[in-house]
C-alpha cells in the first residue's frame, strides 16, 4: 500500500495537469459569461460542462479514495490474522431491509420533519410581516388600541398557529423515529444473535466473545443512534436548504446558477474525507472492540486473575488496548473537525463569492441592492444548513461503519443448517456409530491434520473408552460426533446414515448428552439448569432427575433449595455439585447416546464417587463413549480404543489389552497415564 498510494497520487496529478488549461479556460470562461450575459441556453450548458468537469474529478478521487480504502482493509484483516472473516459492508438495500417492516413509520417521520422545515422557513417570513405591522402602528401614532389589536391580531394568530404546529410536528417526528429505531435495532441484534448461534464452531474458534458482545451491543447502539439523527436533523436541513434555494432561484436565478456550481467541489472535498474517515472509522471501533474483549476476558477468567495476581498484568493489557482505541478515536475526531473546519472555510468563500458576483450584477443594474441583501441572507442561512451537515455527515460516517460491522457477521452463512436433514424414528433408533476412514484437521489450522485415515465402531448399547496420550484427538472425535465440525475425508454415521443427512438439531437435542469435564451451568437456578436438559419437562421429572444424580440430597440442604441460583457458570457451587447438575440435566434429555468426556477427572476422589454412582445409573441401556485417564472408569468398558498417531492404533477390552506384552494401552497404564 505504501509504493502505490504514490504511484495512485502521481497518476493523479498528471491527469489533473494535462487538464489544467482546458480547465483555467472554461472556469475563466464561463465566469465572465455569467457575469456580462443574461440567462441563456448557451450560458447554461456552459455551467453544465463546469458542473460536469468538477464532476469528473469527484469521481476519479472517489475511486482512487475507495481503492486505499479497501487496501488498508485487507491489511486489517492481514493482522488480524482473520483469513475467514468477510468484508464488513453496509449497503442501501441493507439499510432499506432493516426499515422495511417499519416503512410506515419512516414516511410519517420523514412527512413531519418536512413540514417542521417548511415552517421553519415560513416562521422567519411571518415574523417580518409582524414586525412591519408593528413598525406602522408605531408609526401611525394613534391611540386606538382596539384597531391596532385588530391589526395585529392575525399575523400574531398565524405566527402563534405555527409556533403550535412546529412543536407538534417535532414530537411526532422524534417520535415516530424513536419507534423506529429502537425497532431497527431489536432486529439488527435479534438477527446477529440468531446468526452468531447459528455460526459453525470453526468461527468462535477464531473469535473473541468480549468483540461479538461489543457488535451486539455498542455497534448497534451506534448505528441506531446515528441513524436517527441522520433522518432528522439531516432531513430538516437539507429541506431547509431546498427551501432557501428556491428562494434564491427567484431572488436571481443567475447568481443562483453561479453559486451552485461549486456543488460538485463540496462533493469532492467529501469523498475524499469520507472515504479517508471511513476507514479510519473502522480501525477505531474496532480497537474499542478489542479493549471491550480484554475487559471482558478478564472478568470472565476473573478466579485465575485473581490466584495468579494478575491484576496489573490484565489492568496493563486493558490499558493498552484502551490507548491505541483512544488514540485512533482521536484521530477520527481531528479528521472529522478539519472536514467541518474546511467546509466552513469552503462556505464562508462562497458568501464573499456571492458579494463579488452580486457587486458585479449590480453594477451592470441587473439586481437591487435589496434582492442582494436578500440573497445573502438566504445563502447564509443554507451555509449554516451545510455546517450542519459536515456535522451530519461525521456522525454518519461512524453509524455506516458501525452498522457494517454488524452487517459482516449478520450475512455470513453457517456451513451446517440447523434444521435441514431427516431424523431417524425414535423406536428404530439402535445407536450403532461408525467413523470410516476419517480425514480431519480443524478449519483454523489446515496444516495439522487430527486424523489421517480413522477407522472406530461404537456398536450400540456398548460402553467404549477412548484413551491415548494427550492431544492425539479423543475431544475431536466427540466434537465430530456433535457434528461441531465435518471430516475432510470419510464419514461418520449414525445406524448407517451419514450424520451429513442427519437432521442437527435434532442429533444434538435429542440424541446425544454431553457431560464434559467443565460442565458450564447458567446463572439461574439449579431447577432451570437441570430444566436446561428439556424445557419441557414436568416438576416431578425434574425431581427424578435431581434423586438419580445424587442432586436432592445436596440441594436439600440450601435454604432455596431448587431455586438456590448458582451464580455465573455455576461459580457458587463446589466442582463435584456441578457436575451432579450436568448429570440430572443429560438424565432428563435422555439421550440414546452419552459421551461422558473426562467427567469425573476433576473431582476429588469422594466427589468422583458419587458423582460416579451417579453415571453409572445413567449409563444402563444407551450407547456410551467414554474419554478418560482413569483406570477405574476405563476398566469397565466393553472396548477400549488407543487413539494415537492420527489412527485407533489398538482396541479390545482392559484384559485382552493387558495381555498384549507390546500394547501401548498397557505402557501408558504401567507408566500411570492411566490410573
Ligand atoms: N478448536 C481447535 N482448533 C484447532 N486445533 C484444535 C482445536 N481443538 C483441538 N485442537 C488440536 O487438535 C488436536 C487434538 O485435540 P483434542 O482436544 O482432541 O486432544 P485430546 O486427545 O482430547 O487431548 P487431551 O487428552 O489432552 O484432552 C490437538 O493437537 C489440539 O491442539
Amino acid at each position: 500500500m505504501s509504493l502505490s498510494r504514490p504511484l495512485h497520487l502521481a497518476r493523479l496529478f498528471s491527469t489533473y495537469s494535462s487538464l489544467r488549461p482546458e480547465f483555467r479556460r472554461i472556469v475563466g470562461n464561463s465566469i465572465n459569461q455569467w457575469k456580462s450575459k443574461p440567462l441563456d441556453r448557451k450560458f447554461l450548458l456552459k455551467s453544465l460542462r463546469l458542473s460536469g468537469l468538477t464532476a469528473q474529478f469527484s469521481a476519479v478521487f472517489l475511486r482512487r479514495a475507495e481503492c486505499q480504502a479497501r487496501l488498508s482493509k485487507r491489511s486489517d484483516i492481514a493482522k488480524r490474522e482473520r483469513e475467514h472473516d468477510p468484508e464488513a459492508s453496509l449497503t442501501l438495500s441493507d439499510i432499506f431491509t432493516l426499515i422495511k417492516p417499519y416503512l410506515g413509520w419512516l414516511i410519517a417521520a420523514v412527512v413531519c420533519a418536512v413540514l417542521s422545515a417548511i415552517i421553519n422557513i415560513k416562521i422567519p417570513l411571518c415574523l417580518g410581516d409582524l414586525v412591519n405591522v408593528l413598525v406602522d402602528v408605531i408609526k401611525s401614532e394613534s391611540k386606538d388600541v382596539a384597531a391596532h389589536f385588530d391589526e395585529i391580531k392575525p399575523h400574531a394568530v398565524r405566527l402563534l398557529t405555527y409556533y403550535g404546529i412546529q412543536a407538534v410536528l417535532t414530537f411526532m417526528y422524534i417520535s415516530f423515529l424513536t419507534i423506529l429505531g429502537e425497532r431497527m435495532a431489536v432486529d439488527m441484534r435479534l438477527n446477529l444473535f440468531k446468526k452468531l448461534l447459528s455460526l459453525d464452531m470453526s468461527f468462535f474458534d477464531t473469535q473473541k466473545t468480549g468483540e461479538l458482545s461489543s457488535r451486539l451491543n455498542t455497534d448497534v447502539q451506534e448505528f441506531k443512534s446515528s441513524f436517527k439523527l441522520c433522518v432528522s436533523q439531516g432531513l430538516r436541513t437539507i429541506a431547509q436548504t431546498l427551501g432557501c434555494i428556491g428562494s434564491l432561484v427567484t431572488l436571481s436565478a443567475k447568481m443562483t446558477l453561479y453559486t451552485v456550481a461549486v456543488v460538485p467541489g463540496i462533493i469532492l472535498m467529501g469523498s475524499i474525507f469520507g472515504a479517508a474517515l471511513r476507514v479510519l472509522s473502522r480501525k477505531a471501533q474496532a480497537q474499542s472492540a478489542a479493549a471491550a474483549a480484554t475487559a471482558d476476558e478478564a472478568f470472565g477468567n476473573i478466579r485465575t486473575v485473581r490466584a495468579f495476581a494478575m491484576e496489573k498484568q490484565e489492568e496493563k493489557l486493558f490499558e493498552e488496548e484502551l490507548r491505541k482505541s483512544c488514540q485512533l478515536q482521536e484521530q477520527l475526531g481531528f479528521g472529522v473537525g478539519m472536514f467541518q473546519g474546511a467546509t466552513n472555510l469552503f462556505l464562508n468563500g462562497i458568501v464573499l463569492s456571492v458579494l463579488y458576483g452580486g457587486a458585479s450584477l449590480i453594477a451592470q443594474n441587473e439586481m437591487s441592492p435589496g434582492a442582494l441583501m436578500s440573497f445573502l441572507v438566504s445563502a447564509q442561512t443554507i451555509q449554516r444548513s451545510l455546517s450542519q451537515l459536515s456535522i451530519i455527515f461525521g456522525t454518519a460516517v461512524k453509524g455506516w461503519t458501525a452498522g457494517a460491522r454488524v452487517m459482516q457477521f449478520s450475512k455470513m452463512e453457517p456451513s451446517i443448517r440447523m434444521d435441514d436433514g431427516v431424523c431417524i424414528p425414535y423406536h428404530t433408533l439402535w445407536g450403532d456409530i461408525r467413523f470410516e476412514n476419517v480425514s480431519f484437521y480443524y478449519p483454523n489450522r489446515p496444516g495439522h491434520k487430527v486424523f489421517d485415515d480413522l477407522d472406530l465402531e461404537i456398536p450400540a448399547g456398548q460402553i467404549v473408552a477412548l484413551c491415548g496420550p494427550s492431544g492425539e484427538g479423543k475431544s475431536t472425535i466427540t466434537h465430530m460426533l456433535e457434528r461441531f465440525y465435518e471430516p475432510q475425508n470419510g464419514r461418520v454415521t449414525l445406524d448407517g446414515q451419514d450424520l451429513r443427512d442427519l437432521n442437527v438439531e435434532w442429533l444434538r437435542g435429542r440424541v446425544i448428552g454431553l457431560i464434559s469435564q467443565e460442565p458450564v451451568l447458567f446463572a439461574t437456578t439449579i431447577e432451570d439448569n437441570i430444566r436446561y436438559g428439556r424445557p419441557e419437562a414436568t416438576d416431578e421429572e425434574v425431581r427424578q432427575a435431581a434423586l438419580s444424580a445424587n442432586v436432592d440430597e445436596f440441594v436439600r440442604k440450601f435454604p432455596n433449595g431448587y431455586q438456590t441460583v448458582v451464580g455465573e457458570r455455576g461459580a457458587q457451587l463446589s466442582g463435584g455439585q456441578k457436575q451432579r447438575i450436568a448429570i440430572a440435566r443429560a438424565i432428563l434429555k435422555n439421550p440414546p447416546i452419552l459421551i461422558l468426556d473426562e467427567a469425573t477427572s476433576a473431582l476429588d476422589s469422594e466427589s468422583e464417587i458419587m458423582v460416579q454412582d451417579a453415571l453409572n445409573s445413567v449409563m444402563k441401556g444407551r450407547t456410551v463413549l467414554i474419554i478418560a485417564h482413569r483406570l477405574s472408569t476405563i476398566r469397565d468398558a466393553q472396548l477400549i480404543y488407543v487413539i494415537k498417531d492420527k489412527k485407533a492404533i489398538e482396541k479390545g477390552t482392559h484384559d485382552q489389552l493387558m495381555r498384549n506384552k507390546n500394547s501401548i494401552y498397557k505402557k501408558l497404564v504401567e507408566a500411570q497415564q492411566i490410573k
